[in-house]
């Protein structure tokens, strides 16, 4: 099936991550059922759209074992849940505003024993207590508003270091957006690693701590 896409970049699944993987179509179509958090058309294309767009992240960042990242709007769980799968040494903390999207999240991580998901019906900004190394979005808000409320959740580089603190996925012209936002990202271009036509967000956006 459509799965084909995903290897055709990633070949290096163990077993586990190939069924995790293989395991999405069904779990987010009975999801999607009872509480709709993906448009039908996109559930047909779940792993050109959601999946292959998601681990376009791992394509351009690496994230070691014990690294905590908060997948910042997750919605039904997009990046997080692909890149918890790819990542199963990194932790990753799930959070939207929106609970019913949460409770799908829940059933999805636990229906793949994804031991390394953790997940908060939250605002972001209502997060105090915790830090993380990187924070994760797509499609949630502009990107002076991700870094906004990204900086004070982000552990501080070591001294001299460039470090990737927020890495986002995004469409359009960012070039007002990135104007707007206050600080100086780096772009990498989705369709220079994977085919143009797959993806509405077409830019990895990257802003070091
Ligand atoms: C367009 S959806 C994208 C969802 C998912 N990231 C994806 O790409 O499929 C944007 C999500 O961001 C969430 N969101 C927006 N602002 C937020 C905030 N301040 N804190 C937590 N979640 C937020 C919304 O509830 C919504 O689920």
């Amino acid at each position: 099936m459509i799965m084909d896409i995903v290897l055709k970049y990633f070949s290096d699944f163990s077993e586990t991550q190939l069924k995790q993987m293989q395991a999405l179509s069904s779990l987010y179509q009975e999801w999607n059922e009872k509480i709709n958090v993906i448009s039908r058309k996109d559930i047909e294309a779940l792993y050109e759209k959601h999946v292959l767009h998601s681990l376009s992240i791992a394509a351009v960042a690496d994230f070691p074992a014990g690294f905590q990242v908060l997948d910042l709007g997750t919605g039904g769980g997009f990046p997080g849940i692909p890149l918890a799968i790819f990542f199963p040494d990194v932790q990753f903390h799930l959070v939207d505003s929106i609970g019913k999207k949460i409770k799908v999240v829940e059933g999805v991580a636990e229906a793949l024993e994804l031991k390394n998901v953790t997940t908060a019906h939250s605002r972001v900004e209502d997060i105090k207590n915790r830090k993380f190394d990187v924070v994760v979005s797509r499609a949630v808000a502009p990107l002076k508003d991700l870094w906004r409320w990204s900086k004070p959740l982000l552990k501080k580089a070591p001294a001299h270091e460039q470090q990737p603190g927020l890495i986002c996925l995004k469409g359009g012209d960012l070039t007002q957006e990135i104007a707007d936002s206050g600080c100086r990202p780096r772009l990498t271009n989705i369709y220079k690693l994977f085919p143009e036509e797959f993806f509405q967000e077409k830019h990895i956006v990257i802003v070091n701590k």
